[in-house]
């Protein structure tokens, strides 16, 4: 792949980069520009990264004049939570970081939310970078600036915008993930096909041999893709008051799936049952040919992604959908697909046109279901 960096820019003349590496050998190199010579940094990661990838990281930072400490996180969703933020503030505050100094954020989605939100708050705010290590933080969560943790059952309940200083995406690391974890940011990946480019969706599935075997060059290739689409929305309305919502697809039935199964399934599995249920309703609605939905569902079962949730009841499923932080004004903000590769958002849906697509995903099938 020839692209190696893409920019992002935000509101104001604000930019920041997403550096496509194959190494961390560059990491020292990027933060060095950041000119914060003689600054702290605090590494936040999680149990199962630190024994993979902390030490390559501090090797870096020796290269630098950073003065850097690092604090690892319980690993997983049931840990994004307020009280371990509180751990995040209490080691901060022990080794005197001020305004000035910054946090880095080596890991997947959670670790990413969790020091972003982190980032946004301490001290009304200071700086972090991205590192991200799962093929979700890197085509999706580190970029684009939401940040935030559950509260109670309610996911991304509290949170802020905060953008990284910038991204460094080492494609090296997906080795060591997990099958059902790369399999997630698949859920991510097909997602952006679906809201904006049929393209891209082709691409993926003329590509799937390689995506499964995770050939680091056509991986990269796939995550620059995942990030243009990303990086292009979200530029157009950073907070999310128009378009941005469209990156929510699949999320609105997704995220209630994920607080009734206690977060017990990984988010890509998630939003890929809800990007079967909304395809199920952009049908209904006639913005879908009976093909394209079936297209939808292909290439989810192409990167071997569900379509099905068992378990759980269509009632508790529509009860905690309305629930979604997602309403507006009494409605809920829906995203359809008007043809493949061109999301809307739909505030006309019943609740019984939502009971048929709920009910269509809570079908029993044993081999798609989880
Ligand atoms: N901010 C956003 O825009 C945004 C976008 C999408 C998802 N999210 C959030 O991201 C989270 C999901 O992120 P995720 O899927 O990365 O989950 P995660 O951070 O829990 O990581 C998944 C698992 O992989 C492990 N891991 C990470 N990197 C590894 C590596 N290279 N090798 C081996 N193991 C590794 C982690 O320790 C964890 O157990 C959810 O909380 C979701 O809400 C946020
Ligand atoms: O960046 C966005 O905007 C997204 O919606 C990306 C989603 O994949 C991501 O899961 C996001 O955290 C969901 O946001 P939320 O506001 O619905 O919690
Ligand atoms: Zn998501």
């Amino acid at each position: 792949m020839e692209q190696e960096v893409l920019q992002v820019k935000k509101a104001g003349d604000f930019h920041y980069n997403i550096f496509f590496e194959k190494s961390f050998e560059k990491l020292s190199e990027k933060l060095n520009a950041l000119n914060k010579k003689g600054r702290k940094i605090c590494i936040v990661t999680d149990s199962n990264v630190a024994p993979l990838y902390l030490d390559a990281v501090e090797k870096e930072l020796k290269k630098t004049d950073f003065i850097y400490t690092s604090y690892v996180l319980p690993a997983g969703e049931a840990n994004k939570n307020l009280k371990e933020i509180e751990g995040i503030y209490e080691h901060l505050i022990v080794n005197h970081f001020d305004r000035g100094d910054l946090l880095a954020a080596l890991g997947g989605g959670v670790v990413g939310d969790m020091t972003g939100f982190t980032a946004a708050t301490y001290l009304r705010g200071i700086d972090f970078v991205q590192i991200p290590t799962t093929l979700l933080a890197q085509v999706d969560s580190s970029i684009g600036g939401k940040t935030g943790v559950d509260f109670g059952q309610y996911k991304n309940m509290v949170g802020a915008f905060h953008q990284p200083l910038f991204v460094y995406a080492n494609v090296q690391v997906l080795k060591t993930l997990p099958e059902t974890e790369f399999i997630s940011g698949m859920g991510e990946v097909v997602k952006h096909g679906f809201i904006r480019s049929k393209d891209y969706s082709q691409w993926l599935l003329d590509h799937k041999q390689e995506i499964t075997e995770r050939q680091p060059a056509i991986c990269q290739e796939m995550i620059y893709k995942s990030c243009v689409i990303k990086k292009t929305v979200v530029e157009n309305d950073p907070l999310e008051h128009g378009e941005r919502a469209v990156l929510n697809f699949g999320h609105t039935i997704g995220h209630a799936v994920e607080k009734l199964k206690d977060f017990s399934l990984h988010h890509g599995h998630c939003v890929a049952i809800g990007c079967a249920a909304a395809a199920y309703l952009s049908l209904k609605k006639g913005f879908l040919s009976k093909e394209e939905y079936m297209q939808v569902l292909t290439e989810l079962n192409a990167f071997h992604l569900p379509v099905k949730v068992s378990g759980l009841s269509c009632e508790d499923i529509l009860m905690t959908t309305k629930s979604d932080k997602k309403m507006d004004k009494g409605h809920i903000r829906f995203i359809l697909l008007q043809g493949c590769g061109n999301a809307v958002i739909d505030t006309s849906l019943s609740d019984e046109d939502l009971t048929e697509a709920i009910t269509e995903i809570c079908k029993e099938n044993k081999e798609a279901a989880l």
